[in-house]
């Protein structure tokens, strides 16, 4: 019995032939990524929905126009939501309805984009009971679509110097809201230039002149029937993006448009009919929506890195190019060590970014929950993980993707790949909830409060207790029995541990000789920011370790320990020089971690397409000619080709109107 199930008649022989080598059996791998729970839910709700022909693409996208893109994903969602109960156990299950929309919508967006992602968790945390009654039933019921209005054109990140108002009209007992300016725009928020009808806005409070600075509001923006933009509403589509074309991020502009007071989201934050202010239990507590997608973020970032990981391992398994042996014959591609390398760390960081966005929601539910008693302890921490979180695990995606697609050559650049639209919606993520920089010197920020801490002897979280150990002189790499990788792990604490407090200690040495704390902190950015990415890099490799151990299975916690040992040798030479600098590593180690991790190729190379196969990627969900299950590529590919809008006709247009012209008109005068 093979331990690959992919297995199937009809597949390409070279791929049967790999999936027959698999040490392990690819369904419990499947149960270790996603839990066994969910990954029966994904091979069920595949199955669904690949019965369901009305949730099927009517054409690539690819050949598509925005517009009909637009119309094919309303299509699909509309359809969707019908078919809804048949296909899930659970509709009110995120994780359960993000495969569904996966497969049968993919990933450049819908109308319901930021409805569910935003608008939905803004409701549950942030309006009170009645205001829960009043929007987020009929939201969660589909009778109205929301999204999520922060952003302004003149400003994203800086949330304090948010333009649009909302001031308190005592005499009407209304808020007026109001886009002063063309930069007060609102501009960005996902399916809101055509689809949306309410949106959370974010507004400045204003009572009797008074600012209390940005706050949240529900605003019905256009109508319900005829969809037109309500009184005193402009809105419309921010027009074509790098991806995600299939979402219609919009601008937003107001004129003194009234909205009920009672249309604050008034959970902790209140204002009462004689304007007075209740202050929430914690001051950022109305960012909980952010913080929401970043915690989702890490997981579904890891996916995109598996998906591309799936296109790349399994095609480099069908093409042949070259001979390593001369007179021996083509070798399939994955058989160079070099391509091996661009792509095995790859999938490494793909496992280990969705085992922490596991362990991330975790997190964000508990908070959530102690949110709901009014209790904020735990919501700093959040903040500075997922703020961590977001910024390496998008940053790293989006440099392993590129990898991917040109570890494909020439057919990783076309777009039947499948690479570059998944490419382009991660990279997105560097971006959006908080562009990655700014997000890991929020991170930064807490460090440092921890280094002050830890010189108390105390610990400020769980996430942080590592700087209370004393940091080790010299790395036990290569001086323990083989197969040992505990002084690997201790390199990254070590490196982490170092740089931090060696930042912090520079901004104090800075502020003793006068410096402002403010003007020390732009001194010293880029190694705070350094300082982020080092401990947000020892987490992951602590959260593979977690998970390694956790793993009962023999064989899979066998071929995982490989994948997560190679994860620590490559990271390690990627961020070697830390380690160099205070001789922690010397030469030899490093020829050690380098040649443990040419072995570890090696040692994946039989199980690579279990490996990728064990994400259960449907091909509908891929969406990539590259990338099929049964292999069978080149036959696809001109298939696919024969697609493209521009064979309709073999002769198009352009060519008597321009081309022709101007031959003719060279042939006639070189007669001359
Ligand atoms: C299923 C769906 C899957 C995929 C998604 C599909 C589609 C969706 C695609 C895109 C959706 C995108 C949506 C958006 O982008 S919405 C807009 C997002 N905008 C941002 O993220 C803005 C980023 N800026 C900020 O968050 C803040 O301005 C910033 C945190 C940078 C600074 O805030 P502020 O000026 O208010 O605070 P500071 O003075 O810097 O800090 C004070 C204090 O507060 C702490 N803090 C800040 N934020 C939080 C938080 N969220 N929670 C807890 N604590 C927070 C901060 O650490 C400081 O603490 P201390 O050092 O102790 O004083
Ligand atoms: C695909 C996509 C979907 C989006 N969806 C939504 C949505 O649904 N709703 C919504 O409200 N918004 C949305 N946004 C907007 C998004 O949240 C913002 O673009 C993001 O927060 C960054 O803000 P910005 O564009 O103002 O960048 P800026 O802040 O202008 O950043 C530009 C540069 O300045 C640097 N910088 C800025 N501030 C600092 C600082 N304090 N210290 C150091 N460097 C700094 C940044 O690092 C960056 O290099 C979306 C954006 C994208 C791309």
């Amino acid at each position: 019995m093979p331990l690959n199930k992919e297995i199937q008649p009809g597949d390409n022989d070279e791929l049967t032939r790999e999936r027959l080598q698999a040490t392990f059996d690819t369904q419990q791998m499947a149960a270790a990524l996603w839990g066994s729970d969910l990954a029966r839910k994904r091979r069920e709700l595949a199955k669904k929905v690949d019965k369901l022909t009305v949730l099927h693409d009517s054409k690539d996208m690819s050949f598509m126009t925005r517009e009909e893109k637009l119309s094919e994903n309303a299509r699909k969602v509309v359809q969707m939501f019908a078919h809804v109960a048949d296909i899930v156990e659970d509709p009110s299950d995120d994780a359960e309805m993000f495969h569904l929309s996966s497969n049968a919508i993919g990933h450049e967006g819908h109308p319901f984009g930021v409805h569910f992602v935003m608008f939905i968790p803004a409701l549950k945390a942030q309006a009170d009971d009645e205001q829960r009654e009043k929007w987020l039933m009929p939201a969660l019921g589909l009778q109205l679509i929301g999204t999520y209005a922060q952003t302004e054109l003149g400003h994203g990140t800086n949330l304090r110097a948010l333009e649009t108002m909302a001031t308190f009209d005592k005499a009407t007992d209304e808020f007026v809201i109001h886009t002063p300016t063309v930069t007060a725009l609102k501009w960005w928020p996902g399916s809101l230039g055509k689809s949306s009808n309410h949106a959370v806005v974010s507004a400045n409070l204003i009572i009797d002149g008074k600012s209390y600075g940005h706050h949240n509001f529900m605003v019905q923006i256009r109508d319900e029937n005829t969809h037109k933009p309500l009184k005193g509403i402009t809105v419309g589509d921010i027009g074509p993006k790098m991806a995600y074309n299939a979402s219609d991020n919009g601008f937003l502009g107001f004129d003194h448009h009234r909205i009920p007071r009672r249309n604050m989201l008034m959970r902790h934050a209140k204002v009462d009919k004689n304007g007075v202010y209740t202050k929430p239990p914690h001051a950022k507590i109305g960012y909980s929506a952010m913080v929401h997608v970043r915690s989702v973020m890490i997981g579904h970032q890891g996916m995109f890195l598996g998906s591309a990981s799936t296109i790349a391992i399994r095609y480099s398994l069908v093409r042949r190019q070259g001979e390593i042996k001369e007179g021996s014959g083509e070798v399939k591609i994955l058989d160079y060590q070099t391509q091996q390398h661009r792509l095995f760390p790859q999938l490494a960081r793909a496992y280990v970014f969705m085992f922490a966005g596991k362990e991330v929601r975790e997190l964000y539910q508990k908070v959530l929950s102690d949110m709901e008693k009014g209790e904020t302890t735990l919501l700093a921490d959040l903040h500075a993980l997922t703020s961590g979180l977001k910024s390496v695990v998008t940053h790293l995606c989006v440099a392993g993707m590129e990898q991917c697609r040109m570890a494909c050559g020439g057919h990783g650049y076309s777009r039947a790949s499948g690479i570059p639209e998944i490419w382009g919606v991660a990279v997105g993520g560097c971006t959006y909830e908080g562009e990655n920089m700014v997000m890991l010197l929020q991170l930064a920020r807490y460090l440092m409060k921890a280094v002050k801490e830890t010189k108390k002897g105390k610990s400020l979280g769980r996430l942080v207790d590592y700087l209370l150990l004393p940091q080790d002189r010299h790395s036990l790499i290569g001086r323990v029995p083989q197969g040992e990788y505990g002084p690997h792990l201790a390199a990254f604490e070590h490196i982490a541990r170092r740089q931090i407090f060696k930042v912090a200690d520079e901004l104090t040495k800075l502020q003793d000789k006068g410096m402002s704390k403010e003007i020390a902190w732009q001194k010293k950015a880029v190694e705070l920011q350094r300082a982020a990415r080092l401990h947000t890099r020892f987490y992951l490799a602590a959260c593979f370790h977690r998970k390694v151990q956790s793993v009962v299975d023999g064989r899979i916690r066998e071929a995982l320990a490989d994948l997560y040992h190679l994860h620590l040798n490559y990271e390690l030479l990627d961020m070697v020089n830390y380690a160099l600098e205070d001789a922690y590593l010397k030469a030899d180690q490093v020829d050690f971690i380098r040649e443990d991790m040419y072995r570890l190729l090696e040692t994946i190379r039989p199980n690579a397409i279990s490996l990728v196969d064990a994400f259960e990627f449907s091909d509908r969900e891929l969406r990539s000619v590259l990338g099929r299950r049964d292999g069978h590529v080149y036959e696809n590919l001109y298939k696919w080709a024969k697609e493209s809008e521009l064979n309709r006709a073999d002769v198009l247009p352009y060519f008597d109107k321009y081309l022709k012209p101007m031959m003719l008109a060279a042939r006639q005068r070189s007669n001359i």
